[in-house]
């Protein structure tokens, strides 16, 4: 039976090198597969890892129908027997509909890859019909890391180095790239916290996070008195 999965995980936890993975094998074994994707980095039209892998895609910006689309193509006599749609989080709710109607009327399987939720901890809307719709949804096995070490299931967005919570959901971006805007895979305990990697570097050099007895040792250096233990 044909299936719409969806393959979520944070920024960063290799989706897109694994819808590239995918179409490697089916296309090794003559299956021929059709490429979609919205909004990619590597820019319109491409569907690029950050292994260094690209492919090129049919870019499904906004008002694109998919069904419409995989229907004139086969209509055509063109062939497709599989398909992959990369950054699903920006394709609209209608969108993954179409989706799903191409997994069941045309009898293809459809693999949706994206992130699940915002800079702010906020369904996509487009995730959100993936959640609904999909027969399968996927947690990608390699784990992306907070700073901490836990693993990350929330995405930080920052802006001159700074976390925000409040913003345009989507704004095109990328991890460790030094952007005006960025982008951090947290823990939910410091995407909650809003302690990014270098908040918490700097947190570590201040004198508030110092044990109790050191920090009052601080303060009274610096306001010349001497502390109630000392
Ligand atoms: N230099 C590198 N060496 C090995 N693995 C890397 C390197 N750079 C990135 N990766 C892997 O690629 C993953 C990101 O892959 P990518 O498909 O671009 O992620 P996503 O689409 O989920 O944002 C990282 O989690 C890491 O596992
Ligand atoms: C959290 C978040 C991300 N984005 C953007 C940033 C990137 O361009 C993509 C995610 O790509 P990846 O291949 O999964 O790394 O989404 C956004 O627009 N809004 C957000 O809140």
């Amino acid at each position: 039976m044909p299936e719409l999965v969806f393959f979520s995980g944070t920024m960063d936890c290799g989706k897109s090198t694994l819808a590239l993975q995918i179409e490697h094998n089916r296309s090794a074994r003559g299956l021929q597969g059709m490429i979609f994707t919205r909004d990619d980095r590597a820019g319109e039209g491409k569907l690029s890892s950050r292994l260094g892998l690209v492919t090129d895609a049919v870019e499904a910006a906004e008002g694109f129908d998919f069904y419409a689309y995989l229907v004139a193509h086969l209509s055509r006599g063109g062939r497709c027997d599989y398909v992959i749609a990369d950054e699903a989080q920006f394709l609209a709710p209608e969108q993954i509909d179409q989706l799903a109607r191409v997994v069941d009327d045309l009898e293809l399987d459809v693999f949706a890859f994206g992130i699940t939720t915002d800079f702010r901890s906020k369904l996509f809307p487009g995730s959100q019909r993936l959640v609904e719709l999909a027969d399968r949804v996927e947690v990608l096995q390699v784990e992306a890391l907070c700073w901490c070490g836990a693993r990350a299931t929330h995405n930080a967005r920052t802006v001159g180095g700074v976390m925000v919570v409040e913003g345009a959901q989507v704004v095109v971006g990328d991890v460790n790239a030094g952007d005006e805007v960025g982008y951090e895979v947290l823990c939910r305990r410091h995407h909650r916290r809003r302690m990014t990697a270098a908040t918490a570097r700097a947190a570590a050099l201040s004198p508030d996070v110092l044990p109790v007895e050191d920090a009052e040792t601080v303060r009274a250096g610096l306001s010349g008195r001497s502390t109630a233990r000392s």
